[in-house]
């Protein structure tokens, strides 16, 4: 079965009212979905009289409710999850598309995306199914959660704090990707999960909605066990719900550099992606699933089940080429096929009677020997010359290999395939009365194929080999010790716990607001970033203001930061290579400071300062010292900063031609500029034009500025994500009078 891909185009936003649609949905008449429509068109962009259009397996409009998108699309595959097939549904598409909205969604009823939905539809067919068998089938949810930033992997249940800063490491294993040391959280209602979900959200968004953008920057993978236990057998399957970091173009974000590090991390990750994905289609000797721990985990076309992927849209002209560009990307997608292949149950037996030396009498459960369950899995369908049946060497294992070959396993050839099963064979076991005596037979008919098909090992297959083995034993290896990461003193935990209930109970309002700057100024602080954490602390600033804790914070991270620059300057300084590194910064630092109007040599040692940053592993206990005591001492006041006067500042911007009156700005400009430069999210966000992202994007802007104001509207136009346009809308948003 191919990968199901469907498209959604999201509506215009509250600032794109005025923009014209120019992606649309269509009805075709071979379609597989009856009245949907299955096209989208859109002009080239080279020549806007002729038109793109590219087929789906479903396209949904702008007005599409995440209940029809359920309905529809995701409803019908829970059957398949409780049947024993894994389930893959992830989202795709460039930044600011909806992916999130469509994954996660909002808080209301009719808002939850499909991740909420997907979870109540399997805690009601698990109700169902113990109900129906009067509790003879068990079913268990489990859940892991991780998120891969920066091409590093973390749980996102796990505070950030709780992290080491090289993150979680990932392995082969039985033909699995495994991540090495998730936490697992049992779930066993729809509540249960809303906390789960929404507290690692939490951890996940910390980085990322609040400005530094970790969550829009970082791929989300939520993986849900189902488990099936009946008296003879146990039955896993998964499904996995991946949120994909958005493609940027970086000529359109002005990222700094830390973005810039993590905007190249998620555009080369997808590129890898893509690329795996031209492989497979164009049947490629090698497939780069490597390259990245994305496609890793991903092991699109290597994944057995079914596989889902939702394209989002935006249908403005302003993303008309990556709209372009995700399309392609998603209709070569859809031409991959992945095996539907059943998870076989572990087969449970009774019991033999334990001898009679046994202090404990009566029977209890063993459980097999397992055999090679997923034989079958990371198997991509694909057609196997019949010349050549026979004539290969028959693997009696096999490997996650990003080469095509070391993994094939094919449908076509089911004695060489010992855990393939026929695509739908819904076999339950419950329902036969031999399954007792199943495993037996199967062990004893696995031994014997193995016997009779006599492989022949090549060098490739014994180099597959020894891969698996050390795989297997780094696996084990490191599964044994990812319980001795060191812990935080429990008084700091509380604390940091303490600080996490208080935003979630606030998170709606301001001081919530502040709070949530708080804690992710210590997460960024325990990871070592400390520019981060100065910006965080900045942010909270206005919502504690006169705070000398606060204050005496920031001092020391400014002080850590100069010094860490310093230090940065004094060993670069030395060779050949990094004088190169110099240059390179000197030179970007330049362009930046031509971007703003001038050129600044502090500026280059900024460079150096967010590299060293990132370097910095800070020892375990790096926060043990810290006084958290802090926190409860942050009291809430209610902003109030009063308008700085931009007179008294060294103008950083050239002035707005033409616009203003000679000799100063008009009233509407004053208010705009005064608004901005409170460096007041709240405020910001109340100009027309200005969303909640937006307005954080411009502070973390001012932010970068240090103490210097923006003084015209051409300074207003240059900060991040504003524009001439945008900088006009807010001006004239302004009502007089
Ligand atoms: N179908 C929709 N209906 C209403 N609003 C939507 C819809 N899709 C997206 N949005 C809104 O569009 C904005 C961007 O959406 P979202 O954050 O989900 O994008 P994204 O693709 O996840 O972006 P990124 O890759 O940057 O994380 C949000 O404000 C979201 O609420």
């Amino acid at each position: 079965m191919s990968v199901r891909v469907i498209a959604r185009i999201r509506p215009l936003l509250k600032h794109e009212l005025d923009k014209d649609s120019i992606v649309t949905a269509e009805s075709s008449t071979d379609g597989d979905c009856k009245g949907r429509p299955t096209i989208v068109r859109l002009p080239n962009p080279k020549n806007p009289a002729e038109s793109f259009s590219f087929q789906f397996n479903s396209v949904f409009e702008q007005d599409a409710t995440q209940q029809e998108i359920f309905d529809a699309e995701i409803s019908p595959t829970v059957k398949h999850l409780f049947n024993g097939f894994d389930l893959s549904i992830f989202a795709h598409g460039c930044t600011g598309t909806g992916k999130t909205h469509t994954m996660r969604g909002g808080k209301a009823l009719a808002d939850r995306g499909v991740i909420p939905r997907l979870l109540s539809a399997i805690f009601r067919r698990c109700k169902k199914i113990e109900k129906d068998s009067s509790g003879a089938t068990q079913v268990t949810v489990r859940l892991e959660y991780f998120e891969i930033y920066c091409e590093r992997v973390y749980d996102l249940f796990e505070p950030p704090e709780k992290r080491t800063p090289s993150g979680l490491p990932i392995r082969d294993n039985n033909r699995k990707t495994v991540v090495v040391g998730l936490t697992e959280k049992p779930c066993a209602t729809l509540k249960d999960f809303e906390q789960l979900y929404d507290q690692a959200n939490i951890n996940r968004s910390t980085s990322a909605t609040k400005l530094n953008a970790h969550s829009s920057r970082s791929h989300a993978v939520l993986g849900v066990k189902v488990t099936q236990t009946t008296e003879t057998t146990i039955r896993v399957s998964r499904a996995s719900c991946i949120d994909l970091a958005g493609s940027e173009d970086n000529r359109r974000t002005d990222n700094s550099t830390e973005r810039l590090k993590e905007s190249n991390a998620i555009n080369s990750s997808l590129f890898t992606l893509a690329n795996c994905v031209d492989a497979i289609n164009s049947k490629a000797p090698r497939i780069p699933y490597r390259e990245s721990k994305l496609t890793r985990i991903l092991s699109l076309g290597q994944n057995g089940g079914r596989t889902i992927m939702i394209l989002n849209l935006a249908p403005t002209r302003a993303y008309h080429l990556d709209t372009v560009s995700s399309l392609s990307f998603a209709s070569r997608t859809k031409k991959i096929e992945v095996s539907e292949i059943e998870n076989d149950p572990i087969y449970r037996t009774m019991a033999k009677p334990l001898a009679a030396t046994s202090s404990i009498g009566g029977t209890t459960i063993n459980r097999q020997p397992l055999r090679p369950l997923t034989a079958a899995h990371n198997a991509i369908k694909q057609e196997v010359d019949p010349k050549k049946q026979g004539t290969r060497p028959v693997k009696a294992f096999s490997v996650y290999s990003d080469t095509r070959k070391a993994a094939v396993r094919t449908s076509h050839a089911p004695t060489q395939n010992q855990g393939l099963r026929k695509p739908e064979s819904h076999k339950r076991p419950a329902e036969s009365n031999t399954a007792a005596l199943r495993p037996f037979k199967k062990s004893t008919d696995y031994a014997s194929r193995m016997r009779n098909t006599e492989p022949v090992l090549t060098k490739e297959s014994i180099d597959a080999l020894i891969s698996q083995r050390i795989d297997e034993k780094l696996t084990e290896r490191a599964l044994q010790d990812a319980g001795a990461v060191p812990k935080l003193s429990t008084e700091v935990q509380k604390r940091l716990d303490d600080l996490e209930h208080r935003i979630v109970a606030k998170e709606d309002d301001e001081k919530g607001q502040g709070l949530q700057y708080l804690l992710m100024a210590k997460q960024h602080t325990i990871r070592g970033e400390d520019t981060s954490a100065l910006r965080m602390y900045q942010l909270a600033m206005p919502f504690f203001p006169g705070n000398g804790k606060l204050r005496a914070k920031m001092d020391t991270l400014k002080e850590r930061i100069r010094s860490k620059k310093m230090a940065g300057l004094g060993i670069r300084m030395g060779s050949e290579s990094t004088r190169a590194t110099a240059t390179v910064s000197a030179s970007s630092a330049n362009l930046m400071g031509s971007l703003k109007g001038e050129k600044k040599p502090t500026k280059i040692q900024t460079e150096y300062k967010d590299e060293s940053d990132d370097e910095f592993a800070p020892p375990l206990n790096f926060d043990h010292d810290e006084s958290y005591a802090s926190d409860s001492s942050f009291k809430y006041t209610k902003a109030v900063r009063k308008p700085k006067n931009p007179a008294k500042k060294l103008p950083i911007f050239r002035d707005f031609a033409g616009e203003e009156p000679s000799g100063g700005h008009t009233p509407r400009t004053v208010h705009v500029l005064n608004i901005i430069n409170s460096r007041d999210v709240g405020r910001i966000k109340t100009l027309v034009g200005v969303g909640a992202k937006k307005a954080e994007g411009i502070v973390s802007s001012l932010l970068e500025m240090e103490d210097e104001e923006v003084l015209d509207l051409a300074g207003l136009a240059k900060l991040k994500g504003v524009g001439g346009k945008t900088a006009e809308t807010m001006r004239m948003g302004i009502k007089l009078g």
